[in-house]
């Protein structure tokens, strides 16, 4: 009992007049706190003595009283929303509320009342029984739903089939059917992971459809039950005889990938139920719900609150079919000029096309050729957040001739001289006088820079005039060991070689507009001249804005499924701010990277 007046004395010890209203407030009055405020005149014809009456009324009319009734109520609706598996949690809370609490007033109010009649007193002990009684009937209410009446035709010899009844709404039941080639019969041959189907728990892989709403379907073709399911309305009863095989208990899956495709299931001819399947663009985060079946995985958005999975092509599937169709494309081989542009170092980039010799100025060292590991479907992820004082993720910058990737890796550097950085290129050219070594370039000889190139060391690199220019993967881990981010411009080839746990690239792909906003943007840009490696440059021509516009266009086809962000530049300065936001979120906010990534 002590423990009882503790907790009432406690309870009143916070509900002052302030919290009372406060608790007024939040739980707005129902039909229970009427009906409390109305029992002291239901009960005055049985109380003869009139201190009693004015007890009943001063007990009943009780503003803490009150608040407990309230509090009481919005236990109640707490109750029955909680699930039913936290039932420590539920009793917990109904001896707190509906046993000792109500004791716990009744006693203080006995108490202090020395002059209770035995008439008030057996009220009292009545209205303290009654509540025991609600809380033993609300702490028996059953939680699982009714199930409906078994049908009473069912056939002696039919002991096996199981009568499954759906209520169904606007929500498609998430299985698909297929007919079984051997036996003929109509089997569930899959079931949409969070679907309706899935939730009821019911209905398996494997199960036998005998009848739907009393039809029965042994001669109808899969597209017919899909019909009558569709034009069925409300409680739908399906006759079944379960699949033998017991399915294990699935725990929700945590595997995402990334969606290196567009995929529209309505333009799939090999999707086996249109209707299944899931939309989805290139980049799109995708949680994989199953992988059960080898050619249909079910998967469904991140993020997505709609709990059904959908039917994706799996990553075999796909490779297979996108290597039948898909072309080699090779982009137009480019050249590369090592100039400064008006004080700024520019990086080593292989990007020049020489239109009187077409022929490459230097060689690329890594193969365009086409593989089967490049096939592009979909990369598993995770999600990574740097840590504060690690390593930033590499930038680079992607995109064609000409499209200001130096303009905006420039603009980048001066808004911020010590939170960005270049690297410096490696050159087996004669160092000039104007030139200091590490400074311009690291200068040095034919020889190194060979056992260099055997060593793996650059991850690009080329011949010009008889010398060497490339950019080591030294430099990069140079700048990023300084705690800078490091800005870099490649070919897109090279980034596969770039992608690793250490440098984490955020790859942004730089676009042009289009060729009308090219003529309107670049009056009074500059193309550098491919004739000579002095820095000269000419202003841009009207064929320089078509094989810009078109040489992106390939990239995007070939290699867009690298790219983390495209970023069109149009006006200069728009472009300079979208990019610096994205450099900033990539910096502070979590991203979906490949999962090998985090592991190490
Ligand atoms: N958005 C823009 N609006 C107008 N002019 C631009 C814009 N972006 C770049 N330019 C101009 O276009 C010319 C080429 O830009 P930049 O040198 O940055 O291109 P790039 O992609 O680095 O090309 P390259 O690979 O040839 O070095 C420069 O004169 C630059 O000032």
């Amino acid at each position: 009992m002590h423990i009882c007046l503790y907790v009432y004395s406690y309870i009143q010890a916070f509900i002052s007049p302030r919290a009372v209203k406060t608790i007024c407030f939040f739980f707005p009055s129902s039909g229970l706190y009427e009906l409390l405020a109305a029992l002291p005149s239901q009960l005055h014809p049985h109380v003869s003595c009139p201190e009693d009456n004015t007890f009943l009324q001063d007990m009943f009319g009780e503003r803490s009283l009150h608040s407990l009734v309230k509090v009481k109520q919005k236990r109640t609706s707490f109750f029955h929303s909680t699930k039913p598996n936290s039932h420590v949690f539920k009793l917990f809370f109904l001896l707190i509320f509906q046993i000792l609490i109500p004791v716990a007033v009744l006693y203080e109010y006995l108490n202090s009342m020395s002059n209770l009649t035995n008439s008030l007193t057996n009220t009292v002990l009545l209205i303290c029984s009654s509540l025991l009684s609600v809380h033993d009937t609300v702490a028996q209410k059953s939680y699982d739903p009714e199930l409906p009446p078994l049908p009473e035709d069912i056939d002696d010899d039919e002991d096996s089939v199981k009568i499954i009844r759906l209520v169904k709404n606007k929500e498609p039941l998430g299985a698909t059917i297929m007919r079984d080639e051997h036996t003929g019969a109509i089997l569930v041959a899959r079931i949409m992971r969070g679907g309706a189907a899935d939730r009821s728990g019911l209905i398996h892989v494997g199960d036998e459809l005998k009848e739907v709403n009393g039809i029965p379907v042994d001669d109808k073709k899969p597209e017919e039950i899909i019909r009558i399911l569709a034009q069925s309305q409300g409680a739908i009863t399906f006759k079944v005889v379960p699949s033998i095989k017991e399915e294990a208990p699935t725990k929700e899956p945590k595997m995402f990938v990334k969606a290196l495709f567009d995929y529209d299931p309505k333009e799939d001819k090999a999707i086996p139920c249109k209707e299944a399947g899931l939309a989805f663009k290139k980049g799109s985060i995708l949680q994989i719900m199953s992988q059960d079946d080898a050619t249909w995985w079910q998967a469904k958005v991140e993020g997505d609150a709609n709990p059904r999975a959908g039917l994706i092509p799996s990553k075999q599937f796909q490779e297979r079919r996108f290597a039948l169709r898909q072309p080699v494309i090779s982009l137009p081989i480019q050249r590369t000029s090592s100039r400064r542009s008006s004080g700024f170092r520019r990086s080593f980039r292989l990007s020049r096309r020489d239109k009187k010799t077409n022929k490459s100025m230097y060689e690329c060292k890594k193969s365009e050729i086409y593989d089967m590991a490049d096939v592009p479907t979909y990369e598993e992820v995770a999600p990574y957040c740097r840590r504060s004082g690690a390593k930033h993720r590499l930038v680079v910058l992607v995109g064609p001739t000409g499209v200001g990737l130096n303009e905006l890796k420039k603009k980048l550097l001066i808004s911020d001289p010590q939170h960005f950085s270049v690297t410096i290129p490696h050159t087996t050219r004669a160092k000039r006088n104007q030139e200091t070594d590490g400074v311009e370039y690291h200068f040095i000889s034919k020889h190194l820079f060979e056992t260099d190139i055997h060593n793996n060391k650059f991850i690009e690199y080329g011949e010009y005039k008889g010398n060497f220019y490339g950019t080591s993967l030294d430099s990069i881990r140079s700048v990023l060991s300084k705690n800078k981010v490091c800005l870099l411009d490649v070919q897109p080839h090279t980034l596969k070689h770039l992608r690793t746990s250490e440098f984490k690239p955020y790859v942004v792909f730089v676009k042009p507009p289009s060729v009308e906003r090219l003529r309107e943007t670049r009056k009074s840009g500059k193309m550098i001249s491919a004739k000579d490696d002095k820095g000269s440059s000419k202003p841009f021509t009207e064929d320089d804005f078509q094989v810009m516009v078109s040489t992106a266009e390939t990239m995007e086809t070939q290699y867009g499924h690298l790219f983390e962000k495209i970023l069109v530049n149009d006006d200069l300065s728009e472009a300079f701010a979208e990019l610096r936001l994205a450099l900033k979120k990539v910096e502070t906010e979590t991203q979906w990277v490949p999962v090998s990534w985090t592991q190490s």
